[in-house]
Parts: structure tokens; sequence; C-alpha cells
């Protein structure tokens, strides 16, 4: 599948653009000296004007520092830079990604099945997919000594680990319908910290590997996959090819590079081009969500995606999450000079969403050059960070509640846990844990918005006991963590992050500023391991590598 070229996309600095941003500049002084616990107090039905629902997900903005008339001249600055053309051209299969000559097209992959009859290389890979998923979960896949595999190994990093650990943990209650599931196990870091206590509890004759790597080039992957398949190769030393018939799954963009490293044909998931890392769990890169909840699971989140696809291109602007979320964005960003963003999910199943959630937007949106070549003289991307939020309350809400800085704060929870399967199903108190983590929840944003006035008595409180309050956020209700609410919920943040990208007049689907750092670091080995090129570093680097040096057992 080729782009199609850009066409009909208007330039980014227009006068239309210029008067919504001055317009937005004027009204940003006023709102400076907005608190919300007198927006709230003026308007009643505040709750109602701001907040949405759509995808099994509600979405409140009524605690951010904004009016109707702030969003209405958000949309005018949205129109003026073409949101609309931009979003034709995203699902059109546009060039959109203008550095590499590539669409964006993850969302294809999420599309239901063609008519009958027409190629459709997605839902080729999905079936392949589905066919080694069946034989995993059926115990029919044998390892190189004939036994059913107890654990898959996800060889990964960046988009290739993220997005299926975030959702494979997210989903976890949710057990496949066919067979039984293998324990699933996730290794990314090129330190060998993940990957050597796992080996050591791991049966190599019941474990699989799965290499997740796009480009199937990127060190931290394939020094792990090496030392996996090292571990393998000494347990069974006789097993020559058997080894990586039996143990070894690859997912990537380039099946000549599997090949090459030893990937059985058979064993090879193929996904594209116009897939960014960061955008692909819904290929096969996706694998260990499968493995974990089925593969009806699996095409539940795809359903979910999709819906929320449809919802970004049909829904009018006033009633867009994924346009509502992006120009919030903006507005605090932007115009109320609000550089950070913390992300809280109240339930521990979405503990890997901060991290997923840091890489999609800020590898995405952390840029600095427009579509002309120009360096932008205005911020992109915030600055995001997040944990649990019950975890986060007793380490870091101390300075959302009394530091110095504004902080946007994202509040992520589930209205209903819904738990199923297991014995712990039924247990009263896990119910009561549920209802304590949301009261939490909504205490915490009601106590940033207000401040002291959300308490009753703050008369005579000693400065260091005040709460100023005033710190804006959103808060997101899922219905039910389901595998269908969760794909509209990435769906969201995945389109969110285009909509802040169109109207930084960046482009969010490459990611140049991570590869020099890849290069250098190649050329650094060499000077740890003989000091060779020592004496062209700088003299930080230079003694550091020394002393990294001196430390090195004699025997290296
Ligand atoms: O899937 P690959 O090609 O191994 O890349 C892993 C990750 O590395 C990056 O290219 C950044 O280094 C990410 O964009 C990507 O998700």
């Amino acid at each position: 599948m080729t782009a199609a070229p850009l066409h009909d996309l208007p330039p980014h600095h227009t006068d239309a653009a210029r008067d919504a941003d001055r317009a937005l500049r004027e009204h940003a002084e006023q709102a400076r000296h907005w608190h919300l616990a007198d927006l709230f107090a003026e308007d009643p039905r505040r709750f109602e004007t701001l907040s949405l629902h759509a995808g099994g997900l509600l979405v409140d903005i009524s605690k951010q520092r904004l009016t109707a008339d702030t969003l209405e001249k958000l949309r005018a600055l949205a129109a003026a830079r073409g949101l609309d053309t931009w979003i034709r051209c995203l699902f059109e299969g546009g060039e959109v990604n203008w550095t590499e000559g590539r669409a964006a097209m993850h969302w294809r992959l999420r599309q239901p099945p063609r008519p009958q009859g027409e190629p459709d290389p997605v839902q080729e890979q999905l079936a392949r997919m589905e066919r080694i998923v069946k034989r995993i979960l059926s115990g029919q896949w044998r390892g190189c000594e004939g036994d059913a595999i107890t654990d898959v190994v996800n060889v990964g990093v960046g988009g290739s680990d993220l997005g299926p650990l975030m959702a494979s943990v997210a989903l976890h209650e949710n057990h496949p319908r066919e067979g039984r599931r293998p324990r699933v196990h996730f290794v990314s870091s090129m330190d060998g910290s993940q990957i050597a206590p796992l080996l050591d509890e791991l049966n190599p004759a019941t474990t699989l590997i799965v290499v997740s790597s796009k480009s199937f080039t990127t060190v931290d992957t394939l020094s792990n996959a090496a030392t996996a398949r090292c571990w393998l190769e000494q347990a069974f030393p006789k097993m020559n090819g058997a080894v990586l018939r039996c143990h070894f799954v690859g997912v990537s963009a380039k099946p000549e590079r599997m090949s090459e490293w030893g990937i059985h044909e058979d064993n090879q998931l193929l996904f594209w081009d116009w897939v960014g890392g960061r955008y692909s769990l819904w290929s096969a890169i996706g694998l260990p969500i499968a493995l974990t909840i089925g593969m009806d699971g699996f095409r539940e989140l795809l359903a979910g995606a999709n819906e929320m696809d449809r919802h970004f291109q049909e829904a009018p602007w006033e009633k867009n999450l994924p346009v509502l979320l992006g120009l919030v964005d903006v507005w605090n960003l932007n115009f109320l000079d609000i550089t950070a963003r913390a992300v809280l999910p109240y339930d521990g199943r979405l503990k890997h969403w901060p991290a997923y959630v840091e890489q999609l937007e800020m590898e995405s949106n952390g840029k600095s050059v427009d579509r002309d070549g120009e360096v932008v003289d205005y911020h992109t991307c915030p600055v995001i960070w997040g944990e649990v939020g019950p975890n986060a309350q007793h380490a870091f809400y101390q300075l959302l509640h009394q530091g110095t800085q504004p902080v946007a704060c994202e509040f992520l929870a589930a209205a209903r846990h819904g738990r199923r399967n297991g014995n712990s199903a039924e247990l009263q108190p896990l119910e009561e844990q549920h209802i304590l983590t949301l009261a939490n929840c909504l205490a915490q944003s009601r106590l940033l918005a207000l401040g002291d006035r959300a308490l009753a008595e703050d008369d005579g409180t000693p400065t260091h006991k005040r709460y100023r309050g005033n710190q804006p956020s959103t808060t997101l209700l899922l219905d039910e963590l389901t595998p269908r609410h969760l794909g509209a919920l990435v769906a969201l943040y995945e389109h969110k992050v285009f909509v802040q990208a169109v109207l930084w007049g960046i482009n969010p689907f490459d990611q140049w500023g991570v590869e020099m750092g890849k290069k250098i670091a190649k050329d650094m080995i060499q000077v740890l391991e003989s000091g060779a090129g020592a004496d062209g570093l700088d003299a930080s680097t230079r003694a550091l590598a020394a002393y990294v040096r001196e430390r090195q057992p004699d025997d290296r």
C-alpha cells in the first residue's frame, strides 16, 4: 500500500490562524485569573456542558480552567489549521508522515474484513496470528521435545513492548474462551536485568520466545533475543534447527531480516511500514495480548478502536472526544503555560498506562520543526509522567497540592470493576476496595480543583496546611475495563495526539530524535572495550569511560 500525496492542505500560518491565536491569547489573559472554585460556583451546569460520553467512556473536562467560550475559540484555531482536511487525509492514506514519505494507517488494522474475495493483507496476517494463538492455547504448539508451551516471552522494546505489555496486564482478568493460556512475560531492557532472572525460572522445553521488532535491527531486542537463543541452544545442544523452529516466533515489517536471524518462515508474522512502532499493538505485535485474552478478545479490542475511528471521523467537533482532548492540551500548554501533565490511573490493572502514554505522546509530539522545516516558536508536547494514582498519592501528590508549578492531571478509572473468573471474583472486600479507590480518585480531583474551598472550614488554617487548588484535571471513566473499551481508549489517545500535531504543525509519526543516540552508542562500545577513540571525546565522557574501564574484570 503506497501513501497518497498530501493535497488540499492549508498552509500552517494563515491570517485566520493568526486571528484565532490572537483571540485565544486575549482570552487567556482573563483565564489566568480564574479559579476553578469560582467557575463551578458560577455555573451549576458546568459538568453537563463540559463532559462527553462515547465508546464506553465518560470524559469530564469541567475541572479544566476553561469555559464553553474557550472551546469555541480553540475550535476556530483548529479550523484555521485545516484539521478537517488533515483528518480526511489521515483516513485516505495520505502521506501524513511527510519526513519518511509514508501514510500512517494504524486505523486500517482495526477495520472489519473487506467483502469476500477482495485480497486483504491485514486480514491475512490476522488469520495467521489466529492460527498461532490457537495452536499455543490448545497445547498443539510443541517445544522441540514435544512439550506444550507454558510460558511465552515477548522480547521487544518501545512500541514493540509498551503497547502489548500495557494491554495484556490491563486485560489479564479476561481469560480466553479457547484453551489454557500460557504465562506471558515481557523483556525489554538491554542490560539483561530482566531476561537473566526470568530464564533462571523458566523451563526451556516449554518456553516460546516472540521476537518483536518492526525494524528487526533494534539492538536492545536483538541482544535479548540472542541471550534467549543461547539459553535454548545450551539446553538442547543436539536439536539444531528444531530450537529455532519450535521456540521462536518473529513479528516484524522486515521478513528478510527475520529469516537472516533464523526465524522460520512459518513462524513469521508481518506488519507494514505504514504502521508506526508506537501505533502497532493492533497488528501481530499484539500477539501477547491475544495470548492473554484470546482471539475473540483481541477482535473486541480492534472493534472498540474502530468505533473510536468512526467517532473521530464523523462526530461534530463539539462532541468529538479526540478533538476535545487535543484542544484541552493545547489550551493548557500554549495559552495557560502549563508544561507538565500527570497521568494517574486509579486501577492497578492500568499500571503500565502511564509508560504507554509517555511514549505515544512524547515520541510522537516531542518535535520542534514544522512542515516548512522551520523551528517553531511555541511549546509542543508537555512533559508527561505518571503512576498508579493511589500509589502516587503517597509519593508525588504533595507537589501537585502544594508545589509551585501548575500540572494538568489526568485521572483514569473504571466505573465498574466487573471482576470475572478466579476465586476472588466474589469477595465482598474487593468490591469495597474498588469503591475506596474511586472515592480517592474523585476526592483528589476535587481537592486539586477547589483547594481549601472543597473543605467546610478553612478559616484560621496555617499557611502550610492550605490548599491553593486551581490545578486543572480531566477525568476519564471507562464504563468497565473491557477489551472493547480499552481499544476505544487507546484509539482516542492516538487520535488526540494527531489533533495536537495538526495544531502545532508537526509530524507525529516520525522519531528522528532517537536515531543519533543509537548511532553514537555503537562507537562508545569500542571506547569502553578497548579505549580506542576516547581521545576525541569531551572531558566528561572520556573520564566516565575510563572509570568504567578500570572497573571491568581483568579476564574480559
Ligand atoms: O520495533 P523496533 O523496530 O524494534 O523499534 C522499537 C522502538 O524503537 C523506536 O524506533 C525508538 O527507538 C520506537 O519508535 C519503536 O517503537
